[in-house]
């Protein structure tokens, strides 16, 4: 997500995030004859997302929780920026590291503001601090305080309740927030909205994440390295996402990420990336024939109807133009938006309901930015396929033999496909 950041051409921020360093770690269930972690050595740098993913019982909840020590390690030790985790206060430590779980795991009898106030309540800040940053929070994640800060979970959406799930594991400003499976339980739309608000959150916070997924295709969205897993917590290779896709270390791999290995680098790619066309504008109570006369001398066949605020309201093509009379500004509910920092992947799926064959894109506070159309996204995916991917970066140390490679600066040169399955 920090390469994005650059690409939508925003300033890069101060990290706020500490690095995690899981020394040789090993969880052995009571019981179990296998180890459900495996002597794993895992460098998670500052700022950075990193996705576990792998199959069903590979490891990846055992590996999240063991870092705020809601699991024990059997073995081994976790360094949180400097410090062993393992010999820390287990409530004090958690303060330290927000934490996110399907459907929000929010407290059903308190209030929004109340459920977000936990971690500072506890912390002994003062009211007034408090109901600050919990209005603060709100606004982060895109929740109108004032509509939803004396709420119930129950009388909130799905969405809603993850957002404020996400506002707060963010509450004190930890510089760690752990994920497990955060979008599982929302429908697709709504998925894809969450995702896209995090990564906006993520361009503002730069916390270390660490998140637990099913979806290899939101790994590849979401992360800036991707943690392939097989079962005892085995690391198969530890990558960036583009590397993954392009170089799958095994077949295992392959397998994982399945067929159209192709189409998803167009997860890789975002909106804001691609050159987007200009559109006809109009504002509502225009009148049909001032509109249709611009359109006519400008050529375009479509027009786009903003709000005061530049927000797109309607798309119209000049039939429509010409029955409707005068503009009403109505919203139509089918219209085809995207945000800037939407994946192509997403657009594209927008783009194919619509029936223009493209869709409005919108940036800051949602404004009407440009058209992105089918043929864009097209030239987009050559110019990937043509890009030739080099390996001008170091990845982050991981593997499973318990060493952790000597910095000589080939150390985690590249990826590690730890744990060589030989
Ligand atoms: N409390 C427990 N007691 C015994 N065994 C456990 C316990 N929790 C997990 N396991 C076992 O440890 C292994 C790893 O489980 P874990 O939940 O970490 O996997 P996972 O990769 O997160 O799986 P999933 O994707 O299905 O959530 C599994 O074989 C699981 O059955």
């Amino acid at each position: 997500m920090s390469e994005s950041t650059t690409a939508t051409g925003e300033p890069a921020r101060t990290v706020s995030g500490a690095e995690i360093l899981l020394q040789n770690v090993t969880k052995r269930y009571p019981g179990q004859d296998k180890p459900a972690v495996d002597g794993l050595t895992m460098q998670i740098p500052a700022g950075q997302v990193v996705m576990l993913v792998g199959p069903s019982g590979c490891g990846k909840t055992t590996t999240l929780k063991m870092i705020n020590r809601l699991i024990e390690p059997t073995e081994g030790s976790i360094v949180l920026g400097g410090d062993d985790v393992t010999r820390m206060n287990g409530d004090k430590l958690r303060r330290r590291m927000g934490y996110v779980i399907q459907a929000g795991g929010l407290f059903p009898h308190q209030t929004v503001a109340a459920n977000i106030a936990v971690v500072p309540k506890m912390l002994g800040w003062d009211k007034a601090r408090i109901a600050a940053r919990v209005d603060e929070l709100l606004e982060l994640v895109s929740l109108d305080p004032e509509v939803y800060r004396d709420r119930y979970p129950k009388e909130l959406s799905g969405g809603q309740q993850q957002r404020v799930g996400v506002a707060r594991a963010l509450a004190a400003d930890p510089p760690v927030l752990l994920m497990d499976e955060p979008f599982g339980a929302v429908d697709p739309i709504t998925r894809q909205r969450l995702q896209d608000e995090l990564i906006n959150i993520q361009a503002e916070v730069q916390k270390t994440i660490v998140c637990v997924t099913h979806d290899f295709d939101e790994a590849v969205k979401l992360g800036d390295w991707i943690a392939i897993f097989t079962e005892g917590a085995h690391l198969v290779q530890y990558d960036t996402p583009e590397r993954i896709l392009a170089e799958p270390a095994n077949a295992f791999v392959e397998n994982f990420i399945g067929s159209g290995a192709g189409l998803k680098q167009l997860t890789l790619t975002r909106v804001a990336d691609v050159p987007l066309a200009e559109a006809e504008q109009a504002r509502p109570g225009e009148h049909a024939d001032a509109v249709l006369e611009r359109m006519e001398a400008s050529g375009r066949h479509h027009v786009v109807v903003l709000d005061d605020r530049g927000r797109p309201r309607q798309w119209l093509s000049r039939k429509q133009v010409r029955r409707a009379g005068t503009l009403t500004g109505e919203l139509d509910p089918q219209l085809p938006v995207v945000s800037s920092r939407s994946t192509l992947n997403d657009a594209l799926d927008t783009m194919l309901v619509s029936s223009a064959g493209a869709a409005l894109v919108t940036g800051r506070r949602d404004a009407f930015v440009g058209v992105i159309d089918v043929d864009s996204v097209m030239e987009a995916i050559a110019a990937a396929r043509a890009s030739t991917r080099s390996g001008d970066y170091t990845a982050p140390v991981g593997t499973n033999t318990g060493v952790l490679p000597a910095a000589d600066g080939h150390g985690g040169a590249h990826a590690v496909t730890a744990g060589d399955p030989s």
